[in-house]
């Protein structure tokens, strides 16, 4: 008896086996799109959400602003009437994003050199903020930095140099930034983007998994501690979003790309538009009661790596009659 259940067993594994196999084919074809399917149900938007004017007489500073999501973010509140200041290193780049978003907005975008490792830099930048349009009402630290590798493999510089821009840049804007708000009696929002593996943790980008969780370490106990100040802090959580310098780096070859999208449960990845509305929804007044929030925005993603059965999407409806009928026959333990 035994073994005739056993048998059943195994070649019903082998027919769920195969037929997910088939499945998986069938979703994704050869471009790793799964077109046709939930993607369908849910589209990106790509216009500002907010009132157009929500920022106006508003000052943002937006840390890694240049490229990928900060300049999503910059593009965003700028079209809604902020004027904005990007820093990062490379003052180049910069100049290049502040100019097409102030010619498309018509709001200014100042560009700040700043390598947010370096203290004596921060307080710098901070200088020349006040100077160019007085302390920030919306502060985003959005700079980092990140690479897949094998942990066995990271020098004492790599790991430092991953956490010095995660942990210690952010900690260094904001209390900066922090002091001389406080010191102005002036109230600000801060917001701090980290990643979905900050709460889980990841294999393979152990430094930024550890720096982002300081982060949202940081964060949460400021809300606690500079609200009586006027200070809102707020993290969000992303999941993967085109950029190229987080895909270059870790997903250099681009072969991981298919897997991340099979099993985000909204079928693709996020757009840097979409996480820009959401950092502008968190960043403005309309969020006024919002401090010491982790918003999780992912498409799903972690809700999917997370569940124990959560593999039994590719069981199909008459694998499932087989499944109940044996789940059903079983009496007792
Ligand atoms: C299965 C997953 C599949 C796909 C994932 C795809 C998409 C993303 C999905 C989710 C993303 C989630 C989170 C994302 C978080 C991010 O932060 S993404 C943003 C990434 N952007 C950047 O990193 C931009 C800035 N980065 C940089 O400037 C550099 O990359 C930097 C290395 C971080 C810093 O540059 P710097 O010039 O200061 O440093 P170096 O001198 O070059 O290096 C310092 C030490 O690090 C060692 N190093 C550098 N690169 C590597 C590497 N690839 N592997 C191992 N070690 C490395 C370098 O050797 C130095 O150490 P030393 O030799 O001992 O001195
Ligand atoms: N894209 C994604 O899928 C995800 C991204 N994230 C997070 O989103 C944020 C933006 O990432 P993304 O836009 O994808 O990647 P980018 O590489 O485009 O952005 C990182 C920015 O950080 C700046 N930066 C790096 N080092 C320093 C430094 N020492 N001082 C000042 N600025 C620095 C870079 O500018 P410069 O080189 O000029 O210094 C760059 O503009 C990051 O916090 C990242 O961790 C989280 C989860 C998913």
């Amino acid at each position: 008896m035994a073994a005739r259940v056993v048998g059943r067993a195994g070649r019903l594994a082998l027919v769920v086996r195969s037929s997910a196999v088939r499945l998986q084919s069938r979703l994704h074809g050869s471009t790793g799109l799964r077109s046709g399917s939930q993607a369908n149900f849910f589209p990106p938007l790509e216009d500002a959400m907010l009132p157009s004017g929500s920022f106006n007489n508003r000052m943002a500073l937006i840390t890694g602003g240049g490229t990928g999501l900060g300049r999503a973010m910059t593009a965003t509140l700028s079209q809604l009437g902020a004027q904005c200041i990007i820093a990062s290193r490379k003052l180049d780049v910069l100049q290049r994003t502040a100019e097409e978003i102030s010619s498309q907005t018509g709001n200014k975008v100042h560009a700040v050199q700043c390598d947010v490792r370096d203290p004596q830099a921060v307080s710098q930048c901070v200088d020349q903020i006040e100077a160019l349009t007085g302390l920030p009402d919306v502060i985003i630290n959005n700079a980092a930095g990140n690479f897949v590798c094998p942990s066995e493999r990271l020098s004492p510089n790599a790991w430092k140099t991953i956490t010095d821009i995660v942990l210690n840049g952010t900690a260094f804007v904001t209390l900066e930034l922090g002091k001389r708000l406080i010191q102005n009696q002036k109230g600000a929002s801060f917001l701090a983007i980290t990643t979905i593996y900050a709460e889980s943790g990841s294999g393979f980008v152990v430094p930024s998994a550890s720096a982002k969780a300081g982060v949202e370490a940081l964060y949460k106990s400021l809300a606690a501690e500079w609200g009586r100040y006027g200070h809102r802090f707020n993290i969000i959580q992303p999941g993967p979003i085109r950029t190229k310098g987080a895909f270059s780096r870790l997903d250099p070859t681009g072969a991981f790309e298919k897997a991340m999208i099979d099993r985000i449960p909204t079928g693709r990845l996020g757009t840097p538009a979409e996480i820009a509305n959401l950092a502008a929804y968190v960043s403005s007044n309309y969020a006024s009661w919002m401090s010491g929030a982790v918003i999780r925005f992912d498409g799903g993603e972690y809700v999917s790596l997370a569940g124990e059965f959560n593999e039994l999407r590719s069981v199909t409806p008459d694998q499932w009659k087989l499944l109940e009928a044996m789940i059903r026959k079983t009496k007792g333990s």
